[in-house]
C-alpha cells in the first residue's frame, strides 16, 4: 500500500544526529561473513529493507544470522560451502543485494531462482550475467531480468574481463566468484567504483591486489580458492543517507545540521566535493580511521548556491546523490549540468527523467539532455506545490521531501514507503531536527 509523504517549509533546522550503517558496507559484511569459516562480527549494520533481504539469502543458503542487541553474528560456511536453498532467493528492491550473490551463487553446485519486487523485475542483469558466464555460471532461458534461475559450478574458470559500466556491482560480482575459482581474476576499470568489496575481502584474509591501470582507473585481482576467516566490522555511517539530511541543512533558511560518523572514502565524496563547488558551507571535522575506513563528522549550515558543471569522471563516487545534488541545483542561482548520467536511468527508476520531471512539476527549469540532468536555478525560490510521482524509488522519495523543506508550498511524494529500503528513521531524524514532513 503506498503512504504518501508531504514535506513544508520548515526553517531553523538544527541537530547534532547519526544515520544508519552504510548500505554497500552493510551488504558486504553479511555475503563475506556467509563465505567466511567462524564468526563475523558486525556493529553498525543497516537494518534497511535491502539489507534484511541479503541477511535472508545468506541465511537461506545456509549461513547463521543473528542478532544480539545492536550486534548481529554471522556463522560462515566456508568459501564454496553454502547449500542449496529451499526456495527462491527475493532481493525485493535490491540491485546490490541481487548481483553480488550472483556472483555468490556461480561458485556453488547449486540452481537457484532469484527475484526481486517489480522495480528490480526491470533493471538489467545481461551486465552481471554475462561475465558470470564466461566463468561457467548457467542461465535458463533467454531472459536477463529477475526471475532468473542460476546454475552454478564447483568448476568455475578465473576470468580477465574490462568492465565496459562503471559499476561496484558487477565488479563485486566478478570478484566474489572469482574467490571460487581457481587462479587469478581480475577486474578492469576505467573509472574507480567504490572499493568496499576489496577492502573487505583483503580484511577477511582474500589474497588481493589494486594496480593503476594505464588511462586511469584500476586492476583489481583476487586469488581463487581462497579462505575467509570471519571478523568484526564496524559499519560506518552511510554518506549517501547523510547527503539528505546535509542538504536539507543548506536549503532550508537558518539551520545548522552536524552528521557524526560518515564513510569518507574516496570513493564516495562526490557529492560533499560538488556541493562544495556550489559555494555550501559543509566542514569535514574530527576525520579519522576506524576498522580500515575514514569517517569524520560533517557539519553542514544555510548557504547561498550557485550552479556548476559536474564532469562524469565524478559519477561513480555520488551515483546515487545525483537525486538530492538536483534539489540543491534547484535552488541555486544559474544552471547546474551534471554530466554522463547514462546509469541513472537503469536504477530504481529511471532518476533522470523522474527528477526532471518533479522539478518542472515544482515549477523548476530542468531537463534531460542525452546522458545529461540540466536544472536551471533562480537563486532560491522554488515553488513547489506538486504531487512527485516516486516510481517506486527511495532517492527520488526522500529527494523532493528536502525539497519540499524550503520550497514555498509543500511538496507530497505519493509513496514514502520505499524509504525504509535504504533509510529507516528518515522521517523521524527529518522531525527531530525540526522539520515539518509527515
Ligand atoms: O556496490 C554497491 O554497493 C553499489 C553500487 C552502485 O551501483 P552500480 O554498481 O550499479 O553503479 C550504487 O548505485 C548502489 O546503491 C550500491
Ligand atoms: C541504486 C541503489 O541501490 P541498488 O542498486 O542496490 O538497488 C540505491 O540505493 O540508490
Amino acid at each position: 500500500m503506498s503512504q504518501p509523504l508531504t514535506a513544508r517549509r520548515s526553517e531553523g533546522l538544527t541537530g547534532r544526529l547519526k544515520v544508519p550503517g552504510d548500505k554497500s558496507i552493510s551488504h558486504r559484511a553479511l555475503i563475506l561473513g556467509a563465505l567466511a569459516t567462524g564468526r563475523t562480527q558486525i556493529t553498525g549494520l543497516l537494518e534497511a529493507e535491502d539489507i534484511l533481504a541479503t541477511a535472508r539469502a545468506v541465511a537461506a543458503l545456509g549461513a547463521d544470522v543473528m542478532k544480539d542487541g545492536d550486534r548481529y553474528t554471522v556463522i560462515g560456511r566456508g568459501v564454496g560451502g553454502l547449500k542449496q536453498p529451499d526456495g527462491p532467493l527475493d532481493f525485493g528492491n535490491s540491485g546490490t543485494g541481487a548481483r553480488l550473490m550472483m556472483g555468490v551463487v556461480a561458485g556453488h553446485a547449486m540452481t537457484v531462482e532469484f527475484t526481486g519486487d517489480e522495480s528490480l523485475c526491470r533493471r538489467p542483469m545481461a551486465r552481471v550475467l554475462t561475465p558470470l558466464q564466461e566463468m561457467g555460471l548457467e542461465v535458463e532461458g533467454e531472459g536477463t531480468t529477475l526471475p532468473l534461475t542460476l546454475r552454478g559450478t564447483q568448476d568455475l574458470i578465473p576470468l580477465r574481463y574490462e568492465l565496459p559500466v562503471a559499476s561496484a556491482q558487477v565488479k563485486s560480482a566478478i570478484l566474489l566468484a572469482g574467490l571460487h575459482a581457481p587462479g587469478r581474476t581480475s577486474v578492469i576499470e576505467a573509472m574507480p567504483t567504490r572499493d568496499h568489496t576489496e577492502r573487505m575481502l583483503r580484511y577477511f584474509g582474500a589474497e588481493i591486489s589494486v594496480e593503476d591501470r594505464e588511462g586511469g582507473g584500476n586492476i583489481v585481482t583476487v586469488c581463487g580458492d581462497a579462505e575467509l576467516t570471519g571478523a568484526s566490522v564496524y559499519v560506518p555511517s552511510d554518506p549517501s543517507s547523510a547527503a539528505f539530511l546535509l542538504a536539507a541543512a543548506l536549503i532550508a533558511p537558518n539551520s545548522e545540521v552536524t552528521v557524526e560518523g560518515v564513510l569518507m572514502s574516496p570513493t564516495r565524496t562526490g557529492f560533499l566535493e560538488t556541493a562544495r563547488e556550489m559555494g555550501a558551507d559543509i566542514e569535514i571535522l574530527d576525520q579519522h580511521e576506524a576498522s580500515g575506513e575514514t569517517i569524520a563528522n560533517v557539519r553542514a549550515r544555510t548557504s547561498n548556491l550557485k550552479g556548476v558543471t559536474v564532469p562524469a569522471a565524478r559519477a561513480p563516487s555520488m551515483i546515487d546523490e545525483y537525486p538530492v545534488l538536483a534539489m540543491l541545483a534547484a535552488f541555486a542561482e544559474g544552471e547546474t549540468r551534471m554530466q554522463g548520467l547514462a546509469e541513472l536511468k537503469l536504477k530504481e527508476s529511471d532518476r533522470l527523467a523522474a527528477t526532471a520531471a518533479g522539478l518542472s512539476a515544482c515549477g523548476v527549469e530542468a531537463e534531460v539532455d542525452g546522458d545529461d540532468l540540466i536544472v536551471r536555478g533562480n537563486g532560491g525560490a522554488v515553488e513547489g506545490g506538486a504531487m512527485i510521482t516516486t516510481h517506486m524509488d527511495h532517492r527520488i522519495a526522500m529527494s523532493f521531501l528536502v525539497l519540499g523543506l524550503a520550497a514555498a508550498e509543500p511538496v507530497t511524494v505519493d509513496d514514502g514507503s520505499m524509504i525504509a529500503t535504504s533509510f529507516p528513521g528518515f522521517v523521524e531524524l527529518l522531525s527531530g531536527m525540526g522539520a515539518e514532513i509527515g
